[in-house]
């Protein structure tokens, strides 16, 4: 079992290119599924990729599931599975068994182990019959699925999802989402996509790199969106 949620940000600032992305941020996060919304450049991307350890807070503290995102940052990656936008970004291998392989090792099994489970952590996924295809050769769906598939093989506690569906259809999104929704993990969804939250516990929209507003969902995507019509 997933350990308990616990996400902490405490005063978190973060500079890039000279500008502060992150202004003084704090964060609680202990709910299973949180949405993370706002304009472009509004800091959301930044904000996650703390907690992976792909970026380090100038000021404050991050703690993510009792790890300190900056002194344990190593351990990080086996705590929180990431998925981006571009799989082609994430995948590294040509075939699809190949990349479950290699998530598996990562996860700690010795190589030739982790070559002979990764049919059977397809087989998890109902997708066995992936094993040998190249991964060129999948839709973007499939890939982007292929990505998710890798990241849970390794078992994190966090998942992060950065902009998953931006180039899905509707069904495949669909799909993608009702797993998502399926998951024991802690799930931290960053998305335009307004609908995917209504079933989440917890939105927050971020604004000029501080939290503009938090709580449930229909409340804050409903202040979001007139927010946004005034700006159009
Ligand atoms: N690699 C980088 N170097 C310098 N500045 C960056 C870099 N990446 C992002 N920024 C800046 O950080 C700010 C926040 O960007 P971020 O990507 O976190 O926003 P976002 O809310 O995820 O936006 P989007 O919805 O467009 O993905 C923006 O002003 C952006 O220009």
């Amino acid at each position: 079992m997933p350990d308990a949620p616990s996400i902490h940000l405490e005063n978190v600032t973060l500079r890039r290119g000279g500008r502060r992305v992150l202004d003084a941020v704090s964060l609680a996060i202990t709910e299973r599924r949180v949405g993370l919304i706002g304009t472009n450049g509004s800091g959301k991307s930044s904000l996650v990729r703390l907690l992976n350890g792909l970026l380090a807070a100038d000021e404050g503290r991050v703690t993510v599931h009792g790890l300190d995102a900056k002194a344990q940052a190593g351990e990080l990656p086996g705590k929180v599975g990431f998925i981006f936008q571009n799989p082609d970004h994430q995948i590294i291998f040509p075939t699809v068994a190949e990349e479950v392989a290699f998530s598996l090792e990562q996860a700690g099994l010795p190589r030739r182990e982790a070559a002979r489970q990764a049919v059977p952590a397809l087989a998890r996924f109902d997708r066995a019959h992936w094993a040998e295809r190249p991964v060129h050769a999948l839709s973007e769906g499939e890939k982007q699925f292929l990505c998710i598939i890798a990241v849970l093989v390794m078992e994190p506690a966090v998942l992060i999802l950065d902009e998953p569906f931006s180039s899905l259809d509707l069904p495949t999104r669909r799909r993608l989402e009702t797993l998502v929704a399926g998951l024991p993990q802690q799930v931290i969804l960053v998305a335009h996509e307004l609908d995917a939250f209504a079933l989440y516990e917890r939105v927050i929209w971020l604004h000029e790199g501080r939290v503009a507003m938090d709580g449930p969902p229909a409340a804050v995507i409903a202040a979001y969106r007139a927010f946004a019509e005034g700006l159009a």
